[in-house]
């Protein structure tokens, strides 16, 4: 017996098969593309009235040629063989128009889609951005999008082109023979039972695959990047049976979905086969009878599968087309995501020829980091700043904090005190649940956020650099920097001499990640970046690891340069850079347990010199 939740379970999937509301959704979202390119749909959809023409044509063709041969009707049989060549010219040109325009509609439409979706991502807010594993964005950018094809693509025409080239065909056979007409589409039903339940498990399994397809893309992008931890902790071994899992999962999937296709397009071969069957001894009958010329009888034979295969056909179709629906859905979520309001400079169309770039990756220095407005000397405040990751532990509850314009502010604390949150909310990365930041009086809110980012540089303590020269890096802080400038910028950084000592200079490649330098030269480089950049306030978030008292040095002169003249905020983890500061403060939960100089701290009992030990010496 089924249970009432089972039949509820099996009505709800009924219903998201027949009448899926993401349908409606994804098409929404993809329509405007499809209306901005009308031109090439436009031809589509006209060349497919001129493929069931042809449809038509040919079977005609092929019976009339057959009667008059079997009449050895010569003059007939010329005037066909003509029609014939005709008819063959006009399909092959079809074919060809078919495929090239639907090359362009596609083209663009994934382009456009792609580009839109890749602006979402780099426009997403911090926190937003954080809720999705880098892999899991790379899947949907590549899988996902190349899955829209059955929306956009030719397929889609193709859905369209079943239910009209039945008609057109019963139409038809109507008026050669209605008996066997109504024949022909006899097995429908059966047809179409068997493709609304194929398509149904298709369906099912694509969704699935999706799903590991992004997975496999997380755990993928995750070794890639991990590399080193993975050799240094032996890791290869189980990374590998994690991919064998995954993998092994999708194959399944796959396999699955093969499978359904393969006795899906026999049983529809079977249908058709003896309905053909069916129809060929019954018009051998008819013609025996003289109630059917052969030249009919092939004509039919020859429009009968397209009573048949629409049928089997658009449930195939129908399942191609809700795995583009799913993959839509996925790529819809990202672009449903809210995004920083920042413009960006519209990028070019994909015949444009691409502005040349000299990063590896293809990183346009563009006009939205050449913006470089001067704050002049800023002060930031916080006021009353509350805010928590998940809405119910709070980092910082009526957090108030005041940086005078100038002046160099040390965070100290343990780990997990909430010193980067307070450094992301400072500057802007993070919106608070309450409460206000202040940049020399105004909230951040009322910035724009080009303007904002200009008036903070920050040197994070895992250096990012792109693949590209030492130059390409150099210049993402201020693309019109001149030669002199850069060198300025990397001499203050006691990086000038270094980036003299490489094959090629400031046009040295450094490889991806900046793989190529050594973990001090990377944080120059940084420092060099920000120096460059020239913003007046500074944060600062210093690197734990030791370095060599040389390279020590050397980074602290570059720092305290870079410092001088600015408002700073550095999570300081060195002795040197905590007893120049003019504030430090000691962060416990997300509250400022102690707050002074350097030398007022020592001197009391309190957290600031039990930390006091923890600090690198330099
Ligand atoms: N993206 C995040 N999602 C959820 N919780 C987070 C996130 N980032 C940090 N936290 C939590 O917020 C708290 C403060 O973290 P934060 O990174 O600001 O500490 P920190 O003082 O900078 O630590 P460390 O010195 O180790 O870098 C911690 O309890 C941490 O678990």
């Amino acid at each position: 017996m089924i249970t009432d939740s089972r039949k509820l379970k099996f009505l709800s999937a009924v219903r998201r098969y027949v009448l899926p509301a993401d349908a409606g959704r994804a098409f929404s979202m993809l329509a405007p593309y499809m209306l901005r390119n009308w031109k090439p749909y436009g031809c589509l959809f006209f060349f497919l009235w001129i493929d069931i023409g042809l449809t038509l044509g040919f079977a005609w063709f092929y019976g009339a040629m057959t009667d008059a041969a079997i009449l050895a009707d010569m003059t007939r049989v010329r005037q066909q063989a003509a029609v014939g060549v005709g008819l063959l010219a006009a399909s092959l040109l079809t074919t060809y128009g078919q495929m090239y325009l639907e090359a362009v509609a596609l083209g663009r439409v994934k382009y456009e889609l792609q580009t839109d979706v890749y602006r979402h991502v780099l426009l997403l807010p911090a926190l937003r951005r954080m809720q999705y594993a880098a892999g899991d964005l790379l899947s949907r950018l590549t899988n996902d999008l190349h899955g829209i094809e059955g929306m956009v693509g030719r397929s889609f025409l193709e859905l369209l082109k079943l239910p009209l080239i039945y008609l057109a065909v019963f139409v038809y056979l109507c008026q050669l023979h209605w008996q066997l007409a109504l024949l022909g589409i006899a097995a429908a039903p059966a047809a179409l039972a068997l493709g609304a339940v194929f398509g149904f498990l298709l369906r099912r399994n694509s969704r699935l695959a999706s799903e590991w397809q992004g997975r496999i893309s997380v755990h993928l992008n995750e070794s890639l990047h991990g590399w080193a931890i993975i050799r240094s902790f032996s890791l290869e071994r189980r990374m590998l049976r994690i991919w064998s899992e995954q993998t092994g999962r999708l194959f399944k999937l796959e396999l699955a979905s093969s499978k359904l296709r393969g006795t899906f397009a026999a049983g529809g071969d079977a249908v058709s086969t003896l309905v053909y069957l069916a129809c060929l001894g019954i018009g051998a009958q008819w013609i025996a009878g003289g109630q059917l010329t052969v030249g009919t009888l092939l004509t039919f034979i020859s429009l009968i599968s397209h009573l048949v295969s629409p049928l089997t056909g658009l449930a195939a179709q129908w399942a191609g087309f809700q795995r583009s629906v799913a993959a839509v859905e996925r790529l819809r979520h990202i672009v449903l995501e809210p995004k920083e309001p920042i413009e960006l400079q519209e990028p070019l169309g994909p015949q444009g020829t691409p502005r040349p770039s000299k990063m590896q990756d293809g990183f346009r220095l563009t006009e939205e980091t050449a913006d470089h407005p001067s704050c002049g000397p800023a002060a930031l405040d916080a006021e009353r700043l509350s805010f928590s990751y998940d809405g119910q532990q709070y980092v910082f509850e009526n957090f108030d904090l005041h940086v005078p314009a100038g002046t160099t502010l040390a965070i100290v604390g343990r780990s997990g005190a909430g010193k980067t949150t307070l450094m992301n909310l400072l500057q802007g990365l993070y919106a608070p649940e309450a409460g206000t930041v202040r940049l020399n009086g105004r909230p951040l809110a009322a910035y724009a956020p080009t303007e904002l980012r200009c008036c903070f540089a920050y040197v994070p303590q895992d250096t990012f650099l792109f693949g590209g020269t030492v130059k390409d890096n150099l210049l993402l802080a201020r693309p019109d920097a001149s030669e002199e400038e850069l060198q300025a910028a990397a001499e203050a950084a006691n990086l000038h001499d270094v980036i003299k000592a490489l094959p090629d200079g400031y046009d040295t490649e450094i490889g991806e990640g900046g793989v190529k330098l050594s973990g001090g030269q990377r944080q120059r480089l940084a420092i060099a970046r920000a120096m460059l950049k020239n913003a007046p306030i500074l944060l600062l978030d210093e690197a734990t690891s030791a370095l060599d008292p040389q390279t020590e040095r050397e980074l602290k002169e570059a720092m305290q340069r870079l410092m001088s003249g600015r408002t700073t905020i550095l999570i300081a983890h060195r002795l040197s850079t905590v007893q120049s500061a003019d504030r430090i403060i000691v962060l416990e939960h997300g509250r400022i347990v102690q707050d002074g100089r350097h030398e007022e701290l020592i001197a009391v009992e309190g957290p600031y010199r039990q930390l006091h030990g923890t600090l690198l010496h330099s």
